[in-house]
C-alpha cells in the first residue's frame, strides 16, 4: 500500500478544519490522506471528514484506532500495533477483539499493520498506549526485532507533536533492510521534511496542518 507513497497528510477527525484550508491539503502533490488520532474519534467526525476528503480525487485511509469508529468506503484501513508497550492490549489485544466481532465482514486485502514504535515520552498516544521507553541502547533491538523477526512491512516511528532525534534516525535506518520506515512528528518545514526523508521511506505530517497550512504544503518535496 505505501510503496510508492513518500507523504502522508494525517487528519485528526477531532479537529476542526475550514473548507479552504482542507482543499489546499486535498488538492496537493501529497501521496495519501489518512484519518486518525489518539481520543475524541467517533463515528460521526470520521463520516464527516471522510465525506469532505471524498470531493476530492486524493486517496484516503482511516487508522483504525476505535473499533467503534470503522466506516466502510475507504481506500484501505491501517491498524496500529504498539510495539514498545507494556500492556499487550496496544499490541494484538484490541485487534482480537475487533477480529472477533467483525471477522466475518474483514476484507484482509484491505487491512495493514502498522507497527509502532512510540519515542515521544510526552505525546497523547505513548501515553495511552502505556508505552514504555526505548534507550539509545535497545533501539537497534527493537528494529531488528520487527525487521529481522517478525518481518512486518512497515515500522512507523512516532513523535507526534515532537521533531525526532536525527542521530536516533540513523541507527533506525541502518538497521531496517526490509521493513519501509514511516516517520511521523513534528514536521513543520521543508529543511524538516527533507532531513527525515533521508532516514525514511515515507514522513507523516500532522498537526502543523491546524497551525498553519502553508507551512504543511511546503513540506511536500517532489
Ligand atoms: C468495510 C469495513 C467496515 C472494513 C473494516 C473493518 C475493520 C478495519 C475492522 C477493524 C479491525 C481491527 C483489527 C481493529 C483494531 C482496532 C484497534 C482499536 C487497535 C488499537 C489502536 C491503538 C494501538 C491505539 C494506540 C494509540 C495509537 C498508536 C494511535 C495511533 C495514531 C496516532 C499516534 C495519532 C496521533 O495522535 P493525535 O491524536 O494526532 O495527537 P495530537 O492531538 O497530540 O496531535
Ligand atoms: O502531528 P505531527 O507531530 O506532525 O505527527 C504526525 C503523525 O506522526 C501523528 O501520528
Ligand atoms: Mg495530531
Amino acid at each position: 500500500m505505501l510503496e510508492d507513497v513518500k507523504h502522508i497528510f494525517k487528519l485528526d477527525p477531532a479537529k476542526d478544519i475550514s473548507d479552504e484550508d482542507l482543499t489546499q491539503i486535498c488538492e496537493s502533490e501529497t501521496d495519501l490522506i489518512i484519518i486518525g488520532g489518539t481520543d475524541g474519534i467517533t463515528e460521526d467526525n470520521v463520516l464527516n471528514l471522510m465525506s469532505r476528503v471524498r470531493r476530492f480525487s486524493i486517496s484516503v485511509a482511516l487508522e483504525v484506532t476505535d473499533k467503534d469508529a470503522v466506516i466502510p468506503g475507504f481506500d484501505h484501513y491501517f491498524i496500529p500495533a504498539v510495539f514498545n508497550t507494556g500492556n499487550i492490549k496496544w499490541q494484538h489485544g484490541l485487534m482480537l477483539e475487533a477480529l472477533q466481532e467483525y471477522g466475518q465482514l474483514i476484507d484482509f486485502e484491505d487491512l495493514s499493520l502498522l507497527p509502532y514504535l512510540i519515542l515521544n515520552e510526552e505525546c497523547k498516544a505513548f501515553k495511552k498506549a502505556e508505552a514504555l521507553e526505548v534507550t539509545a541502547e535497545m533501539l537497534p533491538h527493537y528494529i531488528n526485532m520487527l525487521d529481522k523477526m517478525y518481518q512486518t512491512k512497515y515500522i512507523y516511528i512516532e513523535y507526534s507533536g515532537r521533531y525526532g532525534d536525527p542521530e536516533l534516525m540513523k541507527t533506525i535506518r541502518s538497521h531496517a533492510e526490509n521493513s519501509r520506515i514511516i516517520y511521523g512528528g513534528g514536521i513543520d518545514s521543508r529543511g524538516r521534511a527533507e532531513e527525515m526523508r533521508t532516514y525514511s521511506d515515507t514522513i507523516v505530517v500532522g498537526n502543523i496542518i491546524y497551525k498553519d497550512v502553508k507551512k504543511a504544503l511546503k513540506t511536500i518535496i517532489k
